[in-house]
């Protein structure tokens, strides 16, 4: 038992990388992205590409929004499930949550921020649309680390444009006890990477494959770094997409910031011919992305663990 404290997610130094520039340590760290996404499917990222008072500034903008009053926030909706407001759930009464599409759109930004302040509020959509532009980087630095490190580079640019940004913003109310609550049950991300950021509260955990709980200790200079079934699923199985859930305890609350690359709707997912092969089978039969959260979001979808597996597994 004793040894499970003592597990920690792989931490890899992206300090003076560029994505376009390439770097004396690209191939080394690439290395280390491709080993920890197989192993975990999931690492902390020191990545001072986004400036620490953009950070700081962040939790300023998430708090102002959870802020509003409850109607207010309800007039976030999206037709796509989980990309608006979230919140009030039986299942996770500390858990709220408020999406921004294309959150590296200015024009996206501002609309949602005209719901939310009819008078405009500049510093929130400026802040959240650089946060979200500046950390997009570290998504597609991983991204083509990930597919030069599979060998497979001719897809990158498809693969980057078959994508949209969603930043979602996350708030956990403090449970005011000693004890352990549940702030977010579960799950596996069901996208392509997600890159998580919070305050200085703990509460994510992350499983390992061999079934035991890593809990992220926060830093302001780390981001979460995490596979989501759809590239899992691109890359035939050989990267882990990580079960993971937070765990909440004592009298602060916790904010977080998820930047979320999601498949566009019809955009197949399908596994490039080169990682299929007799001893990596298919595991999943090519899917629309859109389609397969239609299933995910139905009430067997959200109680089955393994929903992609359910829906298109060979
Ligand atoms: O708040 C967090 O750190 C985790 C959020 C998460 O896992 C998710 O939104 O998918
Ligand atoms: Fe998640």
């Amino acid at each position: 038992m004793g040894s499970e404290h003592t597990l920690k997610l792989p931490v890899i130094d992206f300090t003076d990388l560029k994505l376009e520039a390439k770097s004396r340590n690209w191939e080394t760290v690439k290395s280390q992205v491709h080993k920890a996404l197989v192993e975990y499917g999931c690492f902390e990222a020191i990545f001072d590409s986004v400036p620490l008072d953009l950070r700081k500034a962040l939790f300023g903008s998430i708090q102002e929004l959870f802020d509003l009053p409850l109607e207010t926030k309800m007039l976030n909706v999206s037709k796509k499930p989980y990309h608006g407001y979230v919140g009030q759930y039986p299942m996770v009464p500390l858990f709220e949550s408020m999406g921004i599409d294309d959150a590296i759109v200015h024009e996206k930004v501002e609309s949602m921020t005209n719901i939310m302040w009819p008078n405009g509020n500049p510093s929130f959509s400026k802040t959240i649309q650089s946060f979200s532009g500046q950390l997009s980087e570290l998504d597609q630095i991983v991204r083509k680390m990930v597919l030069e490190s599979l060998g497979l580079e001719k897809y990158l640019e498809e693969h980057m444009n078959s994508t949209n940004y969603l930043l979602r913003v996350m708030k956990y109310k403090a449970p005011q006890t000693t004890d352990t609550k549940l702030g977010l049950t579960t799950h596996s991300d069901k996208n392509t990477v997600t890159i998580l950021y919070q305050n200085g509260v703990e509460g994510l955990e992350v499983l390992t494959k061999d079934g035991k709980w890593i809990s992220y200790k926060p830093s302001p200079h780390t981001f979460v770094v995490i596979i989501g079934d759809s590239l899992h699923a691109w890359s035939n199985g050989r990267l882990h997409s990580p079960f993971h859930r937070v765990m909440m305890s004592g009298n602060v609350a916790r904010y977080s910031a998820g930047l979320f690359s999601i498949p566009k709707g019809g955009s197949i997912i399908k596994a490039p011919e080169e990682l299929v092969d007799e001893e990596h089978p298919l595991l999943f039969k090519p899917f629309d992305h859109v389609e397969f959260l239609k299933y995910y979001y139905t009430e067997q979808g959200q109680r089955d663990q393994f929903a992609l597996r359910t829906y298109c597994g060979v």
